[in-house]
């Protein structure tokens, strides 16, 4: 099976620096794949770059086949499959976690428009059908700023999901939660890679150690080794470069 999304030497200098020097890597259809390396690595640019938010100076990045990213503005990325949370919140605290998947289901309208057009029952049952995935149905009519923390973010990750994504690009997505809300976290992300893949930046080691089946290690911008968490822990040079040194 080919790949949903397949990096060749893909580079990104900065004005002389380059933060990604030749990145090689392929995610799998349906895979959760993490990203993990010590700070300055490239994993944030790796994820501005297929989202198009960085444009890279040589290299090809090719999403499902046939799609080249590299030339593509942003939103056209959106628009073929590929979802970034950030961790900037972009959600409407004073709307409710229904009325914020409403608005990014119809993204292209304005905000009043979308509030008074009637819902088709199909789309109810879709926004209905994200809040029990991120666990939020039966706070769907509070506002989201009364939300925690971590609802919030998973109220981030749903209005991403509503665009139904075939690649789902998340950085650090557990950043600033309680154990409870991490553990249902990594459970969230199992549950949205049997419909779409998963590509996550995440530096906390015991969540990925949880989480992960693969595990692919930048360091210096380029990708140092990839395998399970337990290979990855025994390779001499991650532990050199990171583990060594992060525990
Ligand atoms: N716009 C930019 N201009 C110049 N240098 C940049 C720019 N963005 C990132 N860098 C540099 O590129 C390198 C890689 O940064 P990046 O944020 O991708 O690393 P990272 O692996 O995500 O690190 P962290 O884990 O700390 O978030 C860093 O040295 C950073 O300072």
């Amino acid at each position: 099976m080919k790949p949903i999304l397949s990096c060749r030497n893909v580079i990104v200098d900065f004005s002389g620096f380059k933060a990604l020097q030749g990145v090689d890597l392929d995610v799998q259809n349906g895979e959760v794949l993490f990203l993990i390396g010590p700070n300055g690595a490239g994993k944030t640019t790796l994820l501005d770059v297929i989202c198009g938010k960085t444009k890279s100076t040589a290299g090809e990045i090719i999403f499902d086949d046939k799609i080249s990213l590299t030339k593509l503005p942003e939103q056209k990325i959106v628009h073929e499959g590929i979802a970034r949370k950030f961790q900037a919140p972009s959600i409407f605290i004073h709307l409710t976690s229904f009325e914020n998947l409403e608005i990014a289901m119809k993204q292209q309208k304005n905000l009043v428009s979308i509030l008074f057009a009637k819902m088709t029952n199909r789309q109810r049952d879709k926004i209905e059908a994200v809040l029990k995935k991120i666990g939020l149905y039966d706070v769907r009519d509070e506002k989201a700023g009364s939300l925690s923390h971590g609802q919030k973010q998973w109220l981030e990750i749903g209005m991403q999901l509503i665009q139904e994504p075939k690649l789902l690009l998340l950085d650090e997505p557990i950043a600033g939660m309680s154990g409870e809300e991490r553990t249902k976290t990594g459970e969230l992300i199992q549950e949205i890679s049997r419909d779409c893949s998963v590509l996550v930046v995440e530096h906390d080691m015991d969540f990925v150690r949880t989480f992960s089946t693969l595990v692919i290690v930048m360091h210096e911008g380029k990708v140092l080794c990839e395998g399970t968490m337990a290979e990855i822990q025994e390779n001499e040079e991650v532990k050199n470069v990171y583990l060594g040194r992060s525990g």
